[in-house]
């Protein structure tokens, strides 16, 4: 087991946003997790990445509690997100924002930095490789030297994820990678989050699109009001009358 969510609970000034949630990931797992608007999905995410505490309840990642730890140490242990909202570096070239990503793994020193000692040069040289390597693993080696914020919506999604790849993540967290995608870019992120998996690396993703969720995920988590309604294999949340109510009715709507 690589992720474990145990008894969490979330209460915002007064407001409920989480009541005794429970779910787990393996390694190598895609879990997807469902629920309309408001069902507290960003909350868990901001809760494993360490924004903010849980109220009640354990996170273990491995064999790590994560509560009360600061969010760059979450990242050091090998957890990434990407966002709902973009939040490249629109000025910066696509290859810059990866290698902005590698930042909290990069072991250079300031005075290293400063003085151009040897090994920040060897280091330099180790970045830039392995940023465009994460480029040409997402599909946007030819845009290495583009603005990001003059690349295509889907292009922009998948340098998000090169960059939460830059780190290399034991486990990635994203957060409605296709929100506002078109059709084929959505296929083509199916694809690339299956590369992920396929090269040794957990996903655990909040999405709204049902195609994507079913036909993508191992096991999928349905949370409504803040409390988990539903778990299994996609066919199986596909077909439970409580998900089918708190959402996929509702879309159907
Ligand atoms: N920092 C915060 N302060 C106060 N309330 C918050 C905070 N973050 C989330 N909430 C509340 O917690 C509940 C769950 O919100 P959350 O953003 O986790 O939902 P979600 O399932 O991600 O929704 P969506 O699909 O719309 O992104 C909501 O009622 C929200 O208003």
């Amino acid at each position: 087991m690589l992720l474990e969510l145990k008894q969490i609970g979330k209460t915002f000034g007064g407001i409920k946003a989480l009541t005794d949630v429970n779910f787990t990931l393996d390694e190598g797992q895609i879990l997807g997790l469902i629920g309309p608007n408001g069902a507290g999905k960003t909350t868990i995410f901001n809760m494993i990445t360490g924004i903010f505490a849980p109220t009640t309840g354990s996170i273990t990642f491995g064999r790590t509690n994560l509560v009360q730890m600061a969010p760059h140490k979450i990242t050091g242990l090998g957890i990434a997100r990407t966002f709902q909202n973009i939040r490249l570096f629109g000025h910066m070239s696509a290859l810059e924002n990866v290698k902005v990503g590698m930042h909290p793994v990069t072991a250079s020193g300031f005075w290293s930095s400063l003085l151009r000692l040897p090994g920040q040069k060897r280091e330099e040289a180790r970045v830039l490789e392995r940023a465009l390597q994460l480029l040409e693993f997402v599909g946007l080696a030819e845009f290495a030297d583009v603005r990001s914020d003059s690349l295509a919506y889907g292009q922009q999604r998948r340098l998000e994820i090169a960059r939460a790849l830059a780190t290399s993540p034991k486990l990635l967290l994203l957060d409605e990678p296709a929100a506002g995608m078109i059709e084929a870019e959505t296929q083509d992120l199916m694809e690339l989050i299956r590369k992920i998996r396929d090269q040794g690396t957990t996903v655990l993703l909040v999405e709204h699109d049902m195609p994507l969720v079913m036909n993508l995920c191992d096991k999928v988590v349905c949370i409504n009001f803040g409390v988990k309604i539903a778990e299994g294999e996609p066919s199986e949340i596909q077909n439970h009358p409580d998900v089918i109510e708190a959402y996929l009715g509702k879309e159907d709507e």
